[in-house]
């Protein structure tokens, strides 16, 4: 059901001392990355893992749509590939998300969406150090069964499923009360051939996350049965304070 990777837990604390002679525990910031295939429940994660912990979460596809929305350079260019289905060129996606995370060198924060080739992986890889990488391992006939159900916010990014997480009223979003769309290439026609192409360009990230000892991989059908796993994990690896920011905790 849930098999982990080898990372090891590491401090999440430094102490220093301060003017007045006290010590300083200063909490760790904490960054991960979420991976998956589509519809492998990184969105439903993300924000549990969000609320639970106080992380910042950060999803690339927001990025790329916020920077359409604003019509800022990188957005206009990424625009002519999502068009035409296609991923955006490694160098306009990291135009677009390396600077958004170098401004965020005091918070914490969960990555969904980024990285997904190896270019990218060693591109955030010279901008910080992950303390942790998720992976979800998730059955095909799963991933079809929810992506045939899942509708989506399209402003906000909220996701819902029919059986497992519905809107309050039929197709519209629960806080704004906007109509929920489907996405033409949540159809299982198109769905083999986004599997694949996941396959492929993950390994070899997959595979860098675990010679540097950070992967722990999440199998299952179920988000509910996996997510206790990943709660005590990520528990051993957070503060139980807030994570936001860096925090100051006095120590006789
Ligand atoms: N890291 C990235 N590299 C290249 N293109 C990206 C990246 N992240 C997002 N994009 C582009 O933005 C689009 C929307 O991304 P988003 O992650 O929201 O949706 P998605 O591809 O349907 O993912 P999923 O089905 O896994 O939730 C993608 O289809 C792709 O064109
Ligand atoms: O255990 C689960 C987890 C998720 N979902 C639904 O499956 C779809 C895909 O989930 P998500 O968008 O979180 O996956 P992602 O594409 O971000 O990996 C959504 O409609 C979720 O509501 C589900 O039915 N059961």
């Amino acid at each position: 059901m849930l098999r982990n990777g080898t990372a090891s837990v590491r401090n999440d604390t430094d102490t220093v001392r301060g003017v007045a002679g006290y010590k300083w525990r200063m909490a760790k910031l904490f960054r991960a990355v979420i991976m998956g295939p589509p519809g492998s429940g990184k969105g439903t994660i993300s924000e549990r893992i969000a609320q639970r912990f106080a992380l910042t979460r950060l999803s690339s596809g927001d990025f790329v749509r916020e920077n359409i929305a604003a019509n800022t350079d990188a957005g206009v260019l990424a625009k002519t590939y999502i068009e035409r289905g296609l991923l955006v060129p490694d160098h306009v996606m990291t135009r677009l998300l390396l600077p958004r995370l170098e401004e965020m060198t005091r918070h914490s924060w969960l990555m969904d969406g980024f990285p997904r080739t190896l270019a990218q992986a060693k591109a955030l890889n010279s901008t910080c150090d992950l303390d942790l990488v998720i992976s979800l391992n998730i059955p095909y006939e799963t991933l079809k069964e929810r992506l045939s159900d899942r509708w989506i916010h399209p402003a906000s990014g909220r996701v819902y499923n029919m059986g497992f997480n519905p809107p309050h009223v039929q197709g519209r979003d629960d806080i704004s009360g906007e109509p929920l769309i489907q996405h033409d290439d949540d159809k299982p026609e198109a769905l083999v051939a986004r599997l694949r192409h996941y396959k492929d360009m993950a390994k070899p990230i997959i595979d860098l996350y675990k010679s540097k000892g950070i992967l722990h991989t999440f199998s299952g059908t179920e988000t509910d049965r996996i997510w206790p796993y990943i709660n005590s994990l990520l528990s051993t690896k957070i503060p139980s304070t807030s994570q936001t920011d860096t925090q100051r905790i006095p120590m006789p």
